[in-house]
């Protein structure tokens, strides 16, 4: 489809099933991969970013058999995959991408990995220079700092490990080393030179690992420290959790569009820092209630304006695009600071929310590392083509524009890299009129 026209929504009102988490689902088959023992994974995300990272794994020798819907049983391969010589396309997924150069880089194998046009123009050198730190032998194909990469066998011969890595660009670098480096089995110590961003992730990376029975102590998420001969083992099933980032979406549709709208698959227990969008939206106005397992908004102002906010939003680097959409429906001008990594992202997306949010009547200030959205006083601009830029994450958020004025979504397939049928799920609890 080139694109879908969605008409001016009513109201929001419904429940939605989330798909399962991406950051999860991918982490959780790589340390599957990697444990000892079988395990069986339930309610994975189904999505273009997790079909890359099981095509992979199976092209590395993993045996992966479908159980049923989103089910997998996983025979890991205890810390060696067989395959010592493979070609691996990863399409735009940073997280089957990052963590397979820090595994493949200690596999004393040769490996090709790329992945499309955009993924060659995402940095990579922070984490590529960290590994050459243990002997790491990797060569950039193209353009240095990017892939597509080659890999060959690594000569590696420490007693221990003691590297650093730049923590500024992208989490996924560290999130990568501290995946990679237990298969070692030696003490490894990494130490994060610039301030860490997008800490969260890392924090889930850490607690998948622990379910898988490795624990990494950290000193201020500064330094990171992982005990010798401690090895993954699979802890026997494991069930993703809902998408937060997902969930943003329609949370943020209960708040515009009245609610109550609840999705279900993620909670007040969840591991993933997305699910801290809610304290954002109930500061706008919206009213959030919660349990383990399921989130509802809904909007309890009387006279339909959000409020605009200010906010730091380096911890929720996706759901914080959701906001900028949200700000349209505020009254005053919302910012959203310390979002340089966006521009590293899908496609930039400090530059592409921009020029969106401009055609819908806007106005934006844009700086290096943060957004300030004016909405337009008269009403959003009617019948606008918002272009996606191979961005889920664009034509997932402006959906919501449809609360506000009819908009047509250019591209709308793009949502298959984390949520291939989020058109289907957003119809189901929107009313238009
Ligand atoms: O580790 C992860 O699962 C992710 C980390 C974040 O990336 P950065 O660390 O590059 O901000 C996030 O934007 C991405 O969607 C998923
Ligand atoms: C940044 C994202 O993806 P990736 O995992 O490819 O970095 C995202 O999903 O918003």
């Amino acid at each position: 489809m080139k694109w879908l026209d969605l008409p001016v929504a009513k109201k929001a009102q419904g429940i939605i099933q989330l798909p399962g988490s991406k950051s999860i689902s991918n982490r959780i088959l790589l340390l599957a991969a990697l444990a000892k023992g079988t395990t069986q994974v339930i309610d994975l995300l189904a999505s273009d970013d997790t079909d890359f990272m099981l095509k992979a794994l199976v092209s590395l020798g993993v045996s992966i058999a479908s159980t049923g819907e989103n089910s997998y049983q996983i025979i890991g391969a205890e810390g060696q995959f067989h395959v010592r010589d493979a070609r691996l396309f990863l399409g735009n997924a940073g997280t089957a991408f990052r963590p397979l150069v820090a595994v493949l880089a200690l596999m004393q194998g040769r490996y090709q990995m790329s992945g499309v046009a955009r993924m060659h123009e995402r940095p990579i050198g922070d984490l590529v220079d960290a590994l050459r730190q243990l002997g790491a032998d990797i060569n950039y194909l193209e353009d240095q700092g990017y892939p597509p990469l080659e890999i060959k066998p690594v000569k590696f011969n420490h007693d221990s490990i003691h590297l650093t890595v730049k923590g500024d660009v992208s989490s996924q670098f560290l999130t990568g080393l501290l995946m990679a480096l237990p298969i070692t089995g030696k003490k490894a110590v990494i130490d994060v030179s610039g301030t860490l961003i997008s800490q969260p992730y890392i924090a889930l990376t850490l607690a998948q690992m622990q379910r898988f029975g490795v624990v990494v102590e950290h000193d201020s998420w500064q330094r990171f420290t992982l005990p010798a001969q401690q090895y993954y083992r699979s802890p026997g099933h494991i069930t993703v959790e809902g998408d937060a980032s997902s969930a943003s979406y329609f949370l943020a549709a209960g708040a515009i569009g009245g609610g109550p709208v609840r999705v279900l698959g993620v909670g007040s227990e969840s591991a993933q820092g997305d699910v801290r969008f809610v304290d954002a939206l109930e500061k706008m106005g919206a009213h959030v209630s919660m349990s383990e397992n399921w989130i509802e908004s809904d909007c309890i102002l009387s006279n339909q304006f959000l409020r605009a906010i200010d906010l730091d939003c380096n911890h929720i680097p996706d759901a914080a695009m959701t906001l900028a959409v949200v700000a349209l429906f505020a009254k005053g001008v919302t910012t959203l600071r310390n979002i340089a990594s966006w521009r590293l992202k899908e496609t930039d997306r400090l530059a592409a929310m921009t020029k969106e949010l401009q055609k819908l009547g806007a106005r934006i200030e844009v700086g290096e590392d943060y957004l300030r959205i004016n909405p337009p006083e008269n009403g959003l601009t009617p019948n606008v083509a918002i272009d996606t830029y191979d961005d889920h994450r664009m034509a997932m958020c402006f959906s919501l524009v449809a609360f506000g004025a009819p908009v047509r979504i250019n591209d709308p397939g793009c949502v298959s890299k984390t949520f291939p049928d989020y058109f289907d799920q957003f119809s189901r609890i929107v009313q238009s009129g």
